[in-house]
């Protein structure tokens, strides 16, 4: 059996591999990135290290990979052939792997192949819908369109487990032992089940269960760590001011989650100890730039920081500790990471109440606008 999977990056090689392998795929990556494309057809293979005291490590073969800018159509022709296609490339790109994708979905009209599934593992809600929804603009013929949409699942799923950014030298990876991968039921079209992967009917609870705790309190682990001139997440969780914000963070976010999911409040806790736990682990250098990086993406309106802060503000709860990481968010300020240049690039031009509105999408005189701009200058005043 063959998977396509695009973006061999940490995810990719690190999680989504993994259990594809383990489920007896065949891999071929689909990048960008030369070396990367070429060490996977030298090598073929490499190994996943687990960040723990133990030695444990697993071997993934049967790989190979195709760069999409240059070998498009092989790729359109690997993609007529795969039994399963999944996708962690970063949600911002997402519309740049759409124009292959329909090429490939419509290859596989053209030559009968059998109904295939397409999952999108990204930290995003929805992420697999927004996929479908890039790849329904590149096909203007309606009668193709609608047999895309018969002969393809597109269900929308949640992934976690850390993989720092690797060593661009080799290929091995090293990750926390934790992962999780859930798909939703609704939209699939292939009947069968990968070990590794829960199937879920409701899909909502999950992705924000983990998008509003895991990357929420990993973001504000990320900008306390850099307003406090912390580099590594690791060093950061152990910061007692850092520390009391987190679990204040998670304290907010879980109210959020009781009140609409109805998770149980020991339930929560429990997950959070776990969490707290994960973002401890020393075994893994995990920098505070990587789980920071892109803070507009994270500042925008239904991500880790805004999402939660809004529907908190609307339920009269409790936000002060969002509001300080999401503050926090504004002070990022990394020159590798061009949209924390571009928001302080902005807060020069426009002015900080301008910049937020902008990067958050909520209205210069929404009273959260004013209150994160408040609790910038109480960091600055720090
Ligand atoms: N690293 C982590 O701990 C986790 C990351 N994620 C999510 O997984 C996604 C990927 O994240 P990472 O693997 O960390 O990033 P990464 O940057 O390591 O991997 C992304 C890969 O996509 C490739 N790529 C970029 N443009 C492409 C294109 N047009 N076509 C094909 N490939 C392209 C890049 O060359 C890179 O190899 C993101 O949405 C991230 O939020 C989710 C859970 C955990
Ligand atoms: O990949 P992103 O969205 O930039 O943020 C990294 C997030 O992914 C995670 O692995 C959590 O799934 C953490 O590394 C961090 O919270």
């Amino acid at each position: 059996m063959l998977a396509v999977h695009f973006g061999a990056g940490n995810i990719g090689r690190g999680f989504i591999a993994e259990v594809l392998h383990s489920n007896g795929y065949e891999i071929c990556f689909i990048d960008v990135s030369q070396p990367l494309i070429d060490q996977l057809n030298e090598k073929r293979a490499y190994s996943i290290r687990l960040a723990q005291e133990e030695e444990e490590t697993i071997e993934i073969n049967n790989v190979y990979g195709l760069n999409s800018q240059t070998e498009e159509s092989k790729v359109i022709e690997t993609i007529a052939q795969a039994d399963l296609v999944t996708v962690s490339v970063g949600v911002n790109i997402l519309p740049l792997i759409a124009p292959v994708l329909a090429a490939g979905l419509k290859k596989r009209l053209e030559v009968g192949a059998r109904p295939i599934d397409v999952i999108a593992c990204e930290n995003a809600i929805g992420a697999t819908t927004a996929l479908k929804g890039h790849i329904k603009d590149q096909v203007d013929d309606a009668t193709i369109w609608e047999g895309i949409l018969s002969n393809t699942g597109f269900p929308d799923a949640a992934v976690d487990r850390i993989v720092p950014n690797q060593s661009r030298e080799g290929l091995d990876v090293m990750v926390e032992p934790f992962f999780e991968w859930v798909v939703h039921t609704e939209g699939l079209k292939i009947e069968k089940r990968l070990d590794g992967v829960s199937y879920v009917d409701e899909l909502t609870p999950y992705i924000e269960r983990k998008l509003y705790t895991v990357n929420t309190g990993h973001a504000c682990i990320a900008y306390l760590g850099f307003v406090h001139e912390i580099d590594s997440i690791a060093e950061a969780v152990k910061n007692p001011t850092i520390r009391r914000e987190l679990e204040g963070v998670l304290e907010e976010t879980g109210r959020l989650l009781e009140v609409k999911y109805h998770f149980e409040r020991e339930e929560l806790k429990a997950y959070h100890q776990k969490i707290i736990g994960r973002f401890e682990n020393s075994h893994l250098s995990d920098p505070v730039e990587r789980v920071g990086r892109n803070p507009m993406r994270k500042l925008s309106a239904n991500d880790r920081l805004i999402g939660p802060l809004v529907q908190l503000h609307e339920r009269k709860i409790n936000t002060q500790h969002l509001l300080k990481v999401t503050a926090a968010a504004f002070l990022f300020d990394v020159a590798q990471d061009e949209e924390s240049v571009q928001i302080q690039r902005l807060i020069k031009e426009r002015g900080l109440l301008e910049t937020i509105a902008e990067v958050t999408s909520l209205s210069p005189d929404h009273p959260l606008a004013e209150e994160i701009e408040r609790a910038v200058a109480e960091l600055l005043n720090q």
